[in-house]
């Protein structure tokens, strides 16, 4: 069985959450871009063979940045949602089916290497599927359509997922096209191997692998980057 990596970064998205006057994957934090954060964590990861960028289609930033030149760097047009992203990334992957993918948004500029390196074990030593995430700490509420509380969720069974994400190449392929043909809601790649019935084992991250969303999350994420580089 393969234990050859390839990352996946979808970076096309428009940002309207942060209302920025460039996508937010180009602002700036400790003077390096989203984007190239995220990227460079991914081509940190030991035996990573291949990085696929999906950007989007009017994207005149990238080719200015010097992220490009790595010869792993490869880059496609991105689709409407993220989901369209990935699926369009992941068909450019130089890679085989057999081969595991990791999937990190370039919205999550503060990705740490052990927190890769966790995922990446839990996921050979299984040879299934996995993804960071943080167990809730919050009480959380199922709401009716008015923002009613409905009923109280057993919280010590909630996670919220984060990227990377790492499953098999063909597989996640597979998973994707089946969830987008029954309708299924499709938020992360996750989403779609539970849909297909593969296991998916939930391997715990860190909090400082936020997604950066809104303009507040800026000061946060460049917080977090300080610290980092202190170490
Ligand atoms: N059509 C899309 C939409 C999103 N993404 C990427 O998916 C990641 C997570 O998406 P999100 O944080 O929602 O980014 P945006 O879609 O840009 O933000 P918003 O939803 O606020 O518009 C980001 O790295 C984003 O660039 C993508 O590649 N293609
Ligand atoms: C993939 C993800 O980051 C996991 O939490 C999240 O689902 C992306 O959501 P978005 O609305 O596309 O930011």
């Amino acid at each position: 069985m393969s234990r050859v990596l390839h990352g996946v970064i979808p970076a096309a998205g428009i940002g309207t959450r942060m209302g920025s006057e460039i996508p937010k994957q180009y602002l700036r934090l400790l003077g390096r871009t989203l984007l190239e954060h995220s990227l460079h964590a991914m081509l940190r990861v030991p035996g990573m063979q291949s990085v696929t960028l999906a950007l989007h289609p009017e994207d005149t930033t990238a080719a200015g940045l010097d992220i490009l030149g790595d010869a792993r760097v490869n880059t496609v047009a991105g689709g409407a949602e993220r989901v369209d992203s990935v699926q369009a990334a992941l068909r450019a992957v130089p890679g085989t089916r057999d081969d595991w993918v990791l999937v990190h948004d370039a919205a999550r500029p503060c990705l740490q290497q052990d927190d890769v390196m966790r995922l990446v074990d839990v996921v050979l030593t299984q040879g299934e599927g996995a993804i960071l995430a943080l167990p809730v700490v919050d009480t959380v509420k199922l709401a009716d359509a008015q923002g009613k509380a409905l009923r109280t969720l057993d919280r010590n069974r909630l996670w919220r997922a984060q990227t990377p994400q790492m499953f098999r190449l063909g597989e996640l392929l597979d998973a994707l096209e089946s969830a987008q043909a029954a309708g299924a809601t499709v938020t992360d790649e996750a989403s779609a191997m539970e849909h297909a019935g593969y296991p998916v084992h939930l391997v715990p991250g860190a909090a400082s692998n936020l997604k950066v969303t809104v303009p507040e999350d800026l000061q946060l994420a460049e917080w977090y980057l300080s610290r980092q580089g202190e170490h």
